[in-house]
Parts: C-alpha cells; structure tokens; sequence
C-alpha cells in the first residue's frame, strides 16, 4: 500500500531541519519501508565534499531501524524537480528494485517528476554482481 500522501508530509518536514549554510539548498527526503517511514535532510560541512545528502540521512534511519528494503522515496527541495545526485541513486539501488518510484515533490506538496530508479540509473551495478 502506498503511504505517499505520509511520505510527502515527512519530506517536507525533514527539508526544515536541513543543515545547508554553504549552499543554501534545503533538502528533505522520506522513503517508506512494509509501512514504515523514515526520513532525513542534508547536512552540509565547512569542509564542503563532506556534506551529505537528504537520501543518504534517510537510508541512514532506515538501516538503524533493521530495515533493508525501500518501497518508495520521496525528495523534496527546490523549485525544480530535486533529483538524487548520483551517488544517491547508487545508495538507493543497494536497497531497492529497479521498478522503486523516486516522487520529487515541491515545498508545497506537489509532485513535479515521478522517476523509476531504472529510468535514472539504468543499467546498474548492484549486490547480484558480487555473487
Ligand atoms: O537530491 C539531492 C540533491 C542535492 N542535495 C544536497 C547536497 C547539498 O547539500 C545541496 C546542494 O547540492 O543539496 C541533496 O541532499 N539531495
Ligand atoms: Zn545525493
């Protein structure tokens, strides 16, 4: 069952605890797991490579919770759609199908872009190559 309404909710949550002076672009993101929603921000560093993404905090959440499959992500940040930075969209894949729905959502709620991970890492290397 699909918690996007919920999902959409936490995103923009997190997004206002966001840790961004440098650049000044607030991020939030959410992603649901059997029903259950964890979330984060991006957290910036003066030492400016060593910032994190929204989606990195979420995953982060997820894992410490002894989850390990996302059903559904939501970002949220901008004025234009907030897709997941490349490295995101490997981290996500780690735990995820192909066919996982990435919603990128506006600070007001409304989806602006809706992306399968396929569509936006296609051809991905993941865990089954190590087998
Ligand atoms: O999907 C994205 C894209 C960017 N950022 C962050 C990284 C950095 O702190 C700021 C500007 O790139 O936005 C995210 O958290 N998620
Ligand atoms: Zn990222």
């Amino acid at each position: 069952m699909s918690v996007l309404p919920l999902l959409i909710q936490e995103a923009i949550k997190a997004r206002a605890k966001a840790y961004a002076p440098y650049s000044r672009f607030s991020v939030g993101s959410a992603l649901s797991c059997d029903g259950l929603i964890y979330s984060g921000c991006n957290v910036e560093n003066a030492a400016y490579p060593l910032g994190s993404c929204a989606e990195a905090g979420a995953i982060s959440a997820m894992i410490m919770a002894g989850m390990r499959k996302i059903d559904e992500v939501v970002v949220v940040g901008g004025d234009l759609p907030c897709t997941p930075c490349g490295g995101c969209r490997q981290k996500l894949r780690e735990f995820a199908n192909p066919d996982l729905k990435i919603y990128m959502v506006s600070a007001q709620g409304d989806v602006l872009l809706v992306r399968t991970l396929e569509q936006l890492l296609p051809d991905s290397f993941g865990p089954d190559h190590l087998v």
